[in-house]
């Protein structure tokens, strides 16, 4: 099976300290769960589709060119409006993941849709990454798969054109995308689909009621009205427009910065009906680490009051705001202790252990817990700072470095997987020129 993933060149970087309160107002890319979640719910549609201002970056551009190989028209030539036009769905096909748990969790019961055989493989750690659980339920479902490794990539779905669908039962507790594949395919399977979660709480509930909204803003029928109990109805997909809202969790450490620096950050571009991404629970977070949020006619601004405070909290439902959080910890005036977030071992490397580690080497007291981190805040001193290719420890990196001189990323353009622009944004705000 071939691995058609390039080898990219390390980027090496300095964080920018800041000398001075950090204040901006910016418009930040569009949302990675949203676009890929749309990008999918279009190429199953019965019609044509619009993304209005998606997010361009290594994870939707891998998902873009995943659905075209396996017969989908996706032009992503347009900034500001991708189309995509349903086709019918044939192999063979290779799909490269990436480092995405969005592709590798999402396409494979795409293509389980599609007449032929579908590929799957992407960077070496993207094999580390749990997709046994789907594998088992899209079997269950009568889905023939072949793998070479123990229920993770590399592996080929010898797609049958059509899946009758019906009940299946998994343990989603390594991660919430098991379940928000299986249901967004799930309207086109025969008989539709429930899926039973069984096992250890599923991670990150905002994307699944993000699923669940996406899925009926197409027309389907949905009902998660039983607690970990999903049913799908079968019915078309309706071609439409979508809205892509900023990433909230590529906000977050733009927001760090307004903390860190006493100064003041507004993301522009939220939605006024309320958002599909965890605002709310955001905003909460902030404030107890000492933040004042405000939404405001021009968007969200968070405003830093010169002091961060120490946090205790469950992170599992925003598991990925955990390395910046970590990052606002070290810098904070009294322990933090995060909770709930075990499942982040195996999120783009394992992000508890790599945290523990690079931290460690620039001088902080920092433990791991079977479930998450305790932080007691000291000096940190400059030095180098691994990233494993996880585009959120770039961003911890960056956001420790706002107050430590001398932090230097070994790479940071693994930040390419949801915002290319990321380092110069970064530099340009922290030293005022954006
Ligand atoms: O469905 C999605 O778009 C995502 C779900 C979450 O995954 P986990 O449930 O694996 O944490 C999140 O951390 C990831 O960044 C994006
Ligand atoms: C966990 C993340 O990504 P993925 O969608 O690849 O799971 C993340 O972006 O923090």
């Amino acid at each position: 099976m071939r691995n058609l993933t390039a080898t990219r060149p390390l980027q090496p970087w300095t964080a920018p300290t800041a000398s001075d309160p950090v204040s901006a107002s910016l418009r930040l890319p569009g949302s990675k769960s949203i676009t890929n979640r749309a990008l999918v719910l279009s190429a199953l549609a019965a019609g044509p589709s619009t993304l209005a201002r998606p997010l361009r970056a290594r994870d939707t551009e891998l998902m873009a060119a995943a659905l075209r190989a396996m017969g989908a028209h996706v032009s992503i030539a347009d900034d500001e409006r991708w189309l995509v036009r349903p086709h019918r769905l044939v192999g063979p096909a290779h799909v490269d993941v990436g480092l995405a748990g969005t592709i590798m969790r999402f396409v494979p019961p795409v293509a389980g849709l599609t007449e032929g055989q579908v590929t799957f493989d992407g960077d070496p750690q993207a094999r580390n990454r749990p997709l046994g659980p789907l594998i088992e339920a899209l079997r269950s479902l009568g889905v023939r798969i072949d793998t070479t490794g123990p229920g993770s990539l590399p592996l080929v779905v010898l797609g049958a054109g059509r899946v009758t669908g019906g009940e299946v039962v998994i343990d989603a507790s390594a991660s919430s995308q098991l379940v928000t594949g299986l249901l967004l395919a799930a309207p086109r399977f025969d008989r539709g689909l429930v899926v039973r979660h069984v096992g250890p709480p599923v991670p990150s509930a905002p994307h699944l009621r993000m699923t669940v909204q996406m899925l009926r803003s197409a027309g389907a029928a949905v009902d998660d009205s039983t607690p970990d109990v999903w049913v799908v109805e079968p019915g078309p997909l309706t071609g439409r427009s979508w809205e892509i809202e900023p990433d909230l969790s590529g906000a977050v450490p733009f927001f760090a910065a307004a903390l860190v620096t006493g100064g003041e950050m507004t993301l522009r571009g939220w939605p006024p009906q309320g958002s599909a991404q965890p605002v709310e629970r955001l905003r909460s977070l902030l404030q107890q680490m000492g933040a004042e949020v405000a939404f405001t006619t021009e968007g969200l601004t968070v405003r830093g009051t010169g002091t961060v405070r120490g946090l205790r909290a469950d992170l599992s439902d925003v598991s990925e705001l955990t390395p910046a959080l970590t990052a606002l910890a070290m810098l904070a005036d009294s322990p933090s202790v995060f909770t709930g977030v075990g499942h982040i071992r195996g999120h783009e490397t394992d992000r508890l252990a790599a945290l523990a580690r690079e931290f460690t080497g620039l001088g902080a007291d920092i433990t791991e817990s079977s479930d998450g981190l305790e932080i007691r805040p000291r000096p940190l001193r400059g030095g180098t700072f691994r990233t494993y290719h996880d585009h959120r420890m770039a961003h911890a990196a960056a956001v420790a470095g706002l107050a430590v001189p001398g932090i230097e990323l070994d790479d940071v353009a693994c930040t390419s997987k949801t915002m290319p622009e990321f380092p110069a944004l970064w530099s340009a705000v922290v030293t005022g020129k954006s």
